[in-house]
């Protein structure tokens, strides 16, 4: 074995980064793969939100069935994803490897919503719950591999941070698109060419993800060192995740939580303490954060020169409190809240997901990211699931549900603080970006190369 195989997944093109100008051939030929990494979601962030977008009171009575029934077209998809997304993950760094997990994921999201759409010609609810179970069983390990890939194209690289807000920026345009084109399609034909049309853009997406795969190929053959290792990915390995793994988890979870609960049932909320809001300017309003993350990019931009991502993610969970503080006790207009809410989430996203390839090798990465989506998912359905119970408890009473939003962000930002005093010692995430790139090619050389380039393909 050469000496040169010892640095795996870290390319020759990467490793003099710091010194050394990108040649432009390179950079163009990495977002060319960045635009085909951000197009694999397109479809699933799409539609995801498609019932959303139609709401229960259309919903419901086009498929015969009860405003209470139209939630599960949610529940399967989060409630199976306490679970199947960690072995989404898990499954990529050892059975399937990337590019077929991607693919496999990516065919289980687009005939999900292949069978959402006959359940919406053929009015059948049953097949409508199966189609978006199905969903469910590729969406959420779909973004694991998105984020899988954009870490492996982009590692060792000084634009990292901004090729995470890109991706996220764009999957969020798919959701926002998606409650802007769902109505007007059904407007001016119907609701089963709307949801239609949504299984159209999950076919763009199958498409670029096999024009992903064969660039990947290419890459890896450029590159010459993929995911080439003797170090089995085991299961039991998250056990051995370092403390600010699972703590950097506990932070995706406390900041997520007061984000998409609130999202998907905050219109009532708006509605109770400002009446003079019309529901669509309500609707319009919760979902300003994910407007807000489509300008993301520039924020990644900016965290790729000063670093310090730590320090972002606790300002982010910051900007989280201090949204729903308002939202509860002032009296002032709620686009503030939502704004600065907004602004919370694209700092956090464009920051949070990136120290996973500091803190965990490119071996155990889907593992990784598989893990905190999956604590996510567990999250976030069992917080639905308590709000709904809290405001049929005390008949809509939004204070306490709030408390627990409130309460979330506020142990965000103590757990923000554990992580910095944690990183004082270890400076790993809170460095700039020029010293985390370091530490993602000193984590990476530990692991001992093989090889067998069977795992990764
Ligand atoms: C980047 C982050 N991704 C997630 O939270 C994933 N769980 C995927 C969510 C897909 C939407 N249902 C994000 O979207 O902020």
């Amino acid at each position: 074995m050469s000496d040169d195989s010892s640095q795996p997944l870290i390319s020759d093109g990467s490793k003099h980064q710091q010194e050394e100008k990108i040649p432009l051939r390179e950079s163009l030929f990495r977002y060319l793969g960045l635009l085909f990494i951000c197009l694999i979601t397109f479809g699933s962030y799409y539609i995801y939100d498609i019932p959303g977008a139609f709401g229960a009171n259309v919903l419901a009575p086009f498929y015969h069935t009860s405003t209470i029934n139209y939630g599960i077209l949610y529940s399967v998809y989060n409630f199976p994803n306490m679970i199947i997304v960690f072995f989404g993950g898990y499954f990529i760094d050892t059975l399937f490897g990337l590019r077929k997990g991607a693919l496999i994921f990516c065919s289980l999201v687009m005939a999900g919503q292949i069978i959402f759409a006959i359940s919406a010609s053929t009015r059948l609810f049953w097949l409508a719950v199966i189609g978006r179970l199905i969903f469910g069983l590729g969406g959420e390990s779909l973004s694991v591999a998105q984020s899988t890939f954009c870490a492996s194209w982009f590692q060792g690289r000084p634009d990292i941070n901004l090729a995470f807000a890109i991706t996220l920026g764009f999957s969020r345009i798919g959701s926002a698109v998606n409650f802007k084109t769902t109505p007007a399609i059904a407007d001016h034909a119907n609701i089963p060419t709307a949801i239609w049309f949504g299984a159209i853009t999950c076919g763009i997406s199958f498409v670029s993800c096999i024009v992903l795969i064969l660039l990947d190929v290419y890459r890896g053959k450029k590159d010459k060192k993929e995911a080439v290792t003797n170090d089995p990915v085991k299961l039991t390995d998250i056990t051995k995740f370092s403390g600010s793994v699972w703590l950097v988890c506990l932070a995706v979870v406390l900041f997520y939580i007061p984000l998409f609960v609130f999202v998907t049932n905050g219109t009532d909320f708006i509605q109770a303490k400002w009446p003079q809001i019309s529901p669509s300017a309500a609707n319009t309003l919760v979902s300003i954060p994910y407007y807000t993350a489509a300008p993301s990019p520039v924020i990644g931009f900016i965290i790729d020169k000063v670093g310090r991502n730590l320090s972002w993610m606790t300002f982010a969970s910051v900007l989280m409190a201090v949204a729903h503080i308002l939202l509860t006790f002032s009296s002032l207009t709620p686009y503030v809240a939502m704004i600065i809410m907004g602004v919370g989430y694209a700092c956090m996203a464009a920051s949070i997901w990136v120290t996973f390839p500091v803190l965990v090798p490119n071996i155990r990465l889907g593992t990784a990211y598989g893990l905190a989506f999956a604590c996510q998912n567990a999250a976030v359905a069992l917080t639905t699931l308590i709000v709904d119970a809290i405001l049929q408890k005390t008949d809509n009473n939004w204070y306490y549900v709030e408390g627990i939003f409130i309460g979330c962000a506020l142990l965000g930002i103590m757990v923000h603080v554990i992580l910095v005093l944690i990183d004082i010692k270890e400076k790993r995430i809170n460095v700039p970006s020029a010293d985390m790139k370091q530490k993602v090619k000193e984590i990476n050389k530990e692991s001992k190369p093989i090889l067998d380039t069977s795992i990764n393909q």
